[in-house]
């Protein structure tokens, strides 16, 4: 089996990305690049991260009107991402439509609820009702928009799965035991999410962080 861990490279500097990366490359599966490393850096360092081999996942989260979200979507073409990601709040249409530009070959995933917020946040946007209900609602419109899959938290992957066999699941939020959560509120360790059903594993501080991210990397794989 494939290493499911995607590494969030989420460092400003490129050439400290691209350091790190050839660093563990041989410990993860994949990158994944989000908007602090896209805003920086744009296609430029996306091309730079590619030539490492590993597969790239482009985290733009994307949430926008259906053209726009979907001129976006021509415009990463160059790049041919094997995973992009879209907002699930942003509807149906929105995602039919990023799913109809998006790359031949390229899987497109919609954020539920994002791993950082919890069901009190939930009510503060004006949601009614638990995490658990909000990521199976917008599971189902995803599956409905025809997207590959979505984003979800570790602790509702096993629901998610069991409702979508089919689907494919990315699942940050994930710490090994005893690790630091910092600004993640919905939090499991990679091998429960594994066991749970998610295809890919993102992670970033865990590893990026660590006074020896290979280390890490290696400890993650080994907990696999
Ligand atoms: O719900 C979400 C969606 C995306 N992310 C991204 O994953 C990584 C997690 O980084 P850590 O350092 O392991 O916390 C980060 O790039 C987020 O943008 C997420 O955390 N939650």
């Amino acid at each position: 089996m494939s290493n499911p861990v995607y590494l969030a490279l989420d460092l400003p500097n490129l050439d400290a990305a691209k350091a790190l990366a050839e660093r563990v490359k041989s410990h993860v599966g994949g990158f994944k690049l989000g908007l602090e490393f896209f805003c920086a850096h744009g296609h430029h360092g996306v091309h730079e991260i590619a030539q490492i081999g590993l597969p790239i996942f482009l985290d733009l989260k994307l949430h926008d009107i259906p053209n726009t979200v979907a001129a976006a979507m021509h415009a990463i073409h160059v790049s041919e991402p094997a995973i992009v990601t879209v907002h699930a709040s942003g509807g149906r249409a929105m995602m039919e439509d990023a799913k109809a530009a998006a790359p031949n070959g390229t899987k497109i995933v919609a954020v539920t609820m994002l791993t950082s917020l919890d069901e009190r946040d939930l009510t503060r946007t004006g949601v009614d009702g638990n995490a658990h209900d909000q990521v199976m609602r917008l599971a189902e419109l995803a599956q409905d928009a025809g997207l590959d899959g979505v984003v979800c938290s570790g602790q509702e992957v096993r629901a998610v799965h069991k409702r979508w066999k089919d689907g494919f699941f990315v699942v940050p939020g994930l710490r090994p035991a005893g690790s630091a959560t910092g600004d993640q509120k919905r939090v499991v360790t990679p091998r429960q999410a594994r066991d749970d059903g998610a295809s890919v594993l993102v992670i970033g501080r865990p590893i990026s962080r660590a006074d020896d991210p290979v280390q890490a990397a290696r400890d993650i794989e080994a907990t696999l």
